[in-house]
Order: structure tokens, then C-alpha cells, then sequence
């Protein structure tokens, strides 16, 4: 190119250059121009796309390493944290003084979801390690009643106190029941079992407790209540109670005792809401189940005692700080029997015709998810709130019954009825006329069954959970009998209270005892009716004076109507709202239903006497069902 005019080219650039607006003005001019929204516009998200880029890388590195760390430590930290929990609950007793909640639920959940072989070891080390604390309270020595000396002033160690109660706040040397922690491994050899357990189950004579060998008890080393030297001064009788009522196991004749107590000193129940006869069961126990809680229409509560699935946690938020906790196994074997006939519709039990039928094809056909087969298996499990269907017999043991000493104070035993009123009264402070009782609930001869020794075995295989806890708790007990009361004192206690018991059977009831339901007169006194069981009353003697009346009919009548009247004296204004707006408080509709679903001829074969007989024992228990009775939820 001739340099003339390259010269011009170069000259045509720098005119230009100089020539070009400069960067504010064009700036302005774009600022001000017609599409300056649009520039703006571009600006803004042009960020934005930078902005979400960066976001983006920055979340998908955070996300690789935390699924490294996922994958390798969480899982089993987890599991960890769980059992830190416990073992933090069992260690450090003294601290949890200061806690209203332990941190149960993530422990429970956790026992109750599936398992993994993981899991499974982690779980099994973790119970090995559970088992190895050491107790802070008292060391149960053996062959030695255990007491101890609480000084003037000095609260005593407690499990659920955080601030001094009222007891604690007296001077003196005072009474007070302490669970002693114990292994929960059990030698299941050395076991003191109810002799008449496998026989026909009849009712435990006072004698079987001199049987008793303190030996054989001594060989083991379970939970003990210490009693504390009380010295000089009486004991304060205990009204911050929980009770948890378990199925089928003599739990409606320990309501009623409770009622009566607390009825008639005005204490206050902590009652299902909307005037339900149960705690929302068989769902997990939440404390916005209780009526007036939600609304702190109730200030305090004093008595818990109605069918739940027990959540500590929550039972914790309802209950003061010094609750005393107790309830009650059953042989699962009667057990089982009893619970056979009377939840008869459930799915797990309607097509079989015997208890037997259900045994032998139950490992098959057995369904844990069909609403109201939790009935059918390892039902005290369930009712604890444990994993009533879990497949590691040995660690779910374990930890079930670790769980149970940790929340509860005394478990009693159903087929030691009377011996077990005797460890409550001494237990609550109370007196013997407290804890005196008609037995409740109980079926008529006729919806009776006996068991041959294979089907008692099949049982306990299907029920092993049970059985277990059962044959741990009844260890327990009778080294609580001998290590509070005593075993000859204890025969004494009993005595008096059957005498007790007869006399006020005398004076009370008409027949000298439990009639069949269609024999009872007073239809508010009928007790509820269910599935093929035919369920006893009783008839009050005819003349008696207005207070004695009151005391027998008190004695006398059945949970559903003793709890709606309870209802109707603590919240009258619900109650009255209740009786226009919804004459009938909330059925448990599956089960009515499936109770209905349960055929004529099934009931019949249940009843297992000559057609005409079962047709006439079934009709009678149909039109006895009272109006009450058609009111209430099952219990
Ligand atoms: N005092 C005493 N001693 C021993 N056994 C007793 C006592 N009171 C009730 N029972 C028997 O307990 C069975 C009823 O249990 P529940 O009241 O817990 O049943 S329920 O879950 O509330 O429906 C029921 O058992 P079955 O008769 O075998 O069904 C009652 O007979």
C-alpha cells in the first residue's frame, strides 16, 4: 500500500478515536435513551446468571463432602447419639434431676423402626454397654435388704426430681420407694416362676409365697425398691401417680382403685379429651391428648391412669416431676387366651377358629399392618411402646425391659393380684382399705378355655417378647417383696386383705359375687360387652345406707361408666357441651366394626358349648349391651 494512503487510513482512525463520545457521556446517553430499561435489564441479569453459577458450584462441592461424610460417620454417629441418650438418662441420674424431659422418643422411634445388620451390631455393642453401667443410686447386694438413710434435709436421690417436692421439703427421715438399677440380662434359669402359671391359672394362694425361695430369688440381680428408714416420722402418702394400664391384665380392677382414691379426695385425672374412655390408644401417647392440657384449663394433674401407648416423653409434660410410675404384666399364656376371645374381630383372629388355628398358621399369616393386630402379638410389648413385632428377640428384650426400669418405679403381676396391692400400698403410702378391690373385668366360665401344654408352648414362642418380660418382672417382684415388706409379712398384709375383701363382698353384693351381665339389674352397673367374651358384674345388696351404698357402688362399677362420670364432675361445662352437641363421644369405629364382622358361628364355636347354649349366651351378652355401653369407646 503507497504510505499516502496508509497516512489516510491512519489519520480517518484517530479522527474517529477523537472524535468518539466519551465513556460517561455514552453512558448517559444510554441511561437516558428510550431502551434504557432494557440495557438495565440485561445488567441485572447478567449478574444474576454469574450469581446463580457461582451458587451452584459452591453447593455441589458442599454436597460431595457431605455425602463422603454421610456415607462414613453420620450413619453410625446417629446410632451413637441414639444410645448416648440412654446410657446419658442411666449415667447421669442426677443431671437428669434437672431435665423435665429425657430424650426418650428418638430412642424409641429408633427401637421401633426396621433394621439393618449395621444397626444390629451397633445396637447389640451399645445394650452390652447399657448393661455394664453402673447404678448411682443404690447397688442391690444380694441376699441383703437394701436400705438407705436419708439424713434431715437431705433430699434423697429421686428419678423424676428436679426441684424438692413436698415430701422433700419436710424435715425428717422420710419414707421413699427407689428403683435400684440392675442388669437387664436375666438368668431366666433362676427364675421364680408363678406356680400355677401353666395349670389352669388360678388365682395365686398366700401359701405359694412361703415357697418362695430367697435363695432362688438372691441368684439373680434385678431391680429392687429400697424402702429409706423412715424413722419417727409416717410417710407421706403419694398422689402424683401414672399408671400405665396395660391390656388384659387386671389393669381395669387397679383403675377402679384409683378412681375410688382419687375421686374421693378430689384429686385430678388426667383424662382422655372429648370424653373418650382411652388416650387416643393405640396411637403413641401425646400429652395434648388429655383434656384441658392444650387449654391449661388444668393447673395440675395428679392421677394418669386410662389405656395409652406409653410415651415417656410426653407423659413428662403432663405429670409433675415427682410422679410415681407403676403398672402391671400378665403370664402372656392366660393372657393370650383371654385376649383371643375378647378382641375376636381383629383381622389377625377373625378367621381363626380357635386360639389354636391362629397359632399354628399365625407365623405365616400374621399382619402387622392391619389396623388392630398389635392385639395379636406380644401386646405388653406394644402397650410399653416397643416394637411389639421386632425380630431380635434377644436385643428388643434387652432394651425393652432397660427402658421399663428406667421409667417405672414398680411393675406388679396380675396373677399375684393381692400380693401386688400389697408392694403398691407400701409403695404410695397408703393405707390397706386404699387398695382393697372387687375384681373387675372378668369373664364368665363359659367364655373360658383350656390350654394343652403344646399350645401353652406356642404361645410363649409367639409371644417371646412377652414372655420375656414377663419372666424378668417376675424376678423383680419377688425380690421386691422380700427386700421391702417381706415374705411372712407379706402373707400377713394378704390375709387381712382378703378378709377385707370378703367382708366388703358381704355387705355389698347380692349374690356373693360377679354375675353374668345379663343377670345384672342396674344397667348404669353392666359392664361393657365385647367380641365373644361375656364380661361379669355385679348386683348391689338391696337396704343400704346412703354412704355405704355410695362406697359399693363405687366398688362396683365398670371403667367406662366410672370414667365419663369422672369426666362429667371435672370439666361439667365440656361435659354438658358434649351431651347436647354430640350425644355420643367418638366410637373407635374400626373396631366396633370389626367386631360386628365377627359371624354368629364363630362366636358360638368360642363359646364351645352345645349350639343352643352358645346362641343363648351370645344373645344374652348382645342385649345386655346398655345404652352407656353403646356411648363408649372399646376399652
Ligand atoms: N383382681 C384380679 N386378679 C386377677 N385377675 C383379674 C383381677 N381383676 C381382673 N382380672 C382379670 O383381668 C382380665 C381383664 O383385664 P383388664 O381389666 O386389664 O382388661 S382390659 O384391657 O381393660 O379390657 C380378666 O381376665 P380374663 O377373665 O381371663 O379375661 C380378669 O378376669
Amino acid at each position: 500500500m503507497p504510505s499516502l494512503q496508509r497516512k489516510a487510513i491512519m489519520d480517518r482512525a484517530l479522527y474517529f478515536w477523537k472524535s468518539t463520545l466519551p465513556w460517561s457521556t455514552r453512558l448517559k446517553g444510554v441511561l437516558c435513551s428510550p431502551t434504557r430499561f432494557l440495557w438495565v435489564a440485561l445488567m441485572l441479569l447478567t449478574v444474576l446468571c454469574v450469581a446463580v453459577q457461582i451458587l451452584g458450584v459452591t453447593r455441589q462441592s458442599r454436597n460431595e463432602v457431605l455425602k463422603e461424610f454421610a456415607n462414613d460417620k453420620l450413619f453410625s454417629m446417629r446410632f451413637t447419639i441414639a444410645f448416648q441418650n440412654t446410657l446419658t438418662t442411666t449415667q447421669r441420674a442426677t443431671e437428669r434431676q434437672q431435665s423435665n424431659h429425657v430424650p426418650l422418643i428418638q430412642y424409641i422411634q429408633h427401637l421401633n423402626q426396621g433394621t439393618t445388620l449395621r444397626r444390629e451390631r451397633h445396637n447389640q455393642q451399645s445394650a452390652k454397654r447399657t448393661r455394664n453401667i453402673p447404678h448411682l443410686e443404690v447397688q442391690p447386694q444380694r441376699g441383703r435388704a437394701l436400705s438407705v438413710r436419708v439424713p434431715n434435709g437431705t433430699p434423697p436421690p429421686r428419678r423424676h426430681v428436679s426441684k424438692a417436692t413436698k415430701e422433700q421439703r419436710q424435715p425428717g427421715l422420710r419414707s421413699q420407694v427407689l428403683l435400684a438399677r440392675k442388669s437387664p440380662s436375666v438368668a431366666l434359669t433362676a427364675l421364680h416362676l408363678p406356680s400355677t402359671a401353666d395349670a389352669g391359672f388360678a388365682a395365686v394362694k398366700p401359701a405359694a409365697i412361703a415357697a418362695v425361695k430367697p435363695a432362688a430369688i438372691a441368684a439373680v440381680n434385678p431391680t429392687a425398691i429400697v424402702t429409706v428408714d423412715r424413722g419417727t416420722t409416717s410417710c407421706r402418702p403419694k398422689t402424683h401417680i401414672v399408671f400405665l394400664k396395660t391390656h388384659k391384665t387386671a389393669s381395669s380392677t387397679i383403675l377402679n382403685i384409683l378412681y375410688r382414691y382419687g375421686d374421693s379426695r378430689n384429686l385430678t385425672f388426667a383424662l382422655p379429651s372429648n370424653r373418650h374412655s382411652q388416650l387416643f390408644y393405640p396411637l403413641y401417647f401425646a400429652a395434648h391428648f388429655v383434656e384441658g392440657f392444650r387449654s391449661k384449663a388444668v393447673k395440675e394433674y395428679d392421677i394418669m391412669c386410662n389405656h395409652m401407648r406409653f410415651m415417656p416423653s410426653e407423659v413428662k409434660k403432663v405429670m409433675p416431676e415427682d410422679t410415681f410410675y407403676f403398672s402391671i404384666l400378665r403370664n402372656p399364656v392366660p393372657m393370650m387366651e383371654s385376649i383371643f376371645t375378647y378382641y375376636k374381630g381383629i383381622p389377625a383372629f377373625h378367621k381363626a377358629r380357635t386360639l389354636d388355628d391362629f397359632l399354628n398358621n399365625a407365623w405365616q399369616s400374621y399382619n402387622k399392618s392391619q389396623s388392630n393386630n398389635h392385639y395379636g402379638k406380644n401386646l405388653l410389648t406394644f402397650d410399653f411402646g416397643f416394637n411389639n413385632t421386632a425380630i431380635d428377640i434377644e436385643r428388643q428384650t434387652n432394651l425393652s425391659i432397660s427402658m421399663i426400669e428406667q421409667n417405672f418405679h414398680l411393675i406388679l403381676m396380675s396373677e399375684y393380684f393381692d400380693e401386688s396391692m400389697i408392694l403398691l400400698k407400701t409403695a404410695l403410702c397408703w393405707s390397706l382399705d386404699d387398695v382393697v378391690s372387687f375384681k373387675l373385668n372378668s369373664r364368665s366360665n363359659r367364655t373360658r378355655h383350656e390350654l394343652s401344654p403344646e399350645t401353652m408352648e406356642k404361645i410363649k414362642e409367639w409371644n417371646a417378647l412377652d414372655w420375656r418380660i414377663y419372666l424378668h418382672f417376675n424376678t423383680t417382684f419377688w425380690r421386691m417383696v422380700e427386700e421391702t415388706v417381706g415374705l411372712e409379712n407379706m402373707r400377713l398384709e394378704v390375709a387381712r386383705l382378703q378378709e377385707r375383701r370378703k367382708q366388703l363382698m358381704k355387705t355389698c353384693v347380692r349374690e356373693g359375687g360377679a354375675v353374668d351381665p345379663s343377670q345384672v339389674k342396674d344397667s348404669a352397673l353392666k359392664p361393657f360387652q365385647y367380641g365373644a367374651a361375656v364380661i361379669q358384674g355385679y348386683n348391689l345388696n338391696p337396704g343400704l345406707d346412703n354412704a355405704t351404698k355410695k362406697h359399693c357402688q363405687d366398688l362396683i362399677t365398670p371403667e367406662l361408666q366410672y370414667t365419663a362420670a369422672l369426666y362429667n364432675k371435672q370439666f361439667p361445662e365440656l361435659a354438658a357441651k358434649l351431651g347436647s352437641s354430640k350425644k355420643q363421644p367418638v366410637l373407635k369405629k374400626t373396631m366396633a366394626w370389626e367386631a360386628r364382622r365377627t359371624s354368629e358361628r364363630e362366636r358360638q364355636s368360642l363359646l364351645g358349648s352345645p349350639r343352643n347354649q352358645a346362641r343363648s349366651a351370645y344373645q344374652n351378652a348382645l342385649s345386655n349391651r346398655t345404652a352407656a355401653n353403646r356411648l363408649q369407646n372399646v376399652p
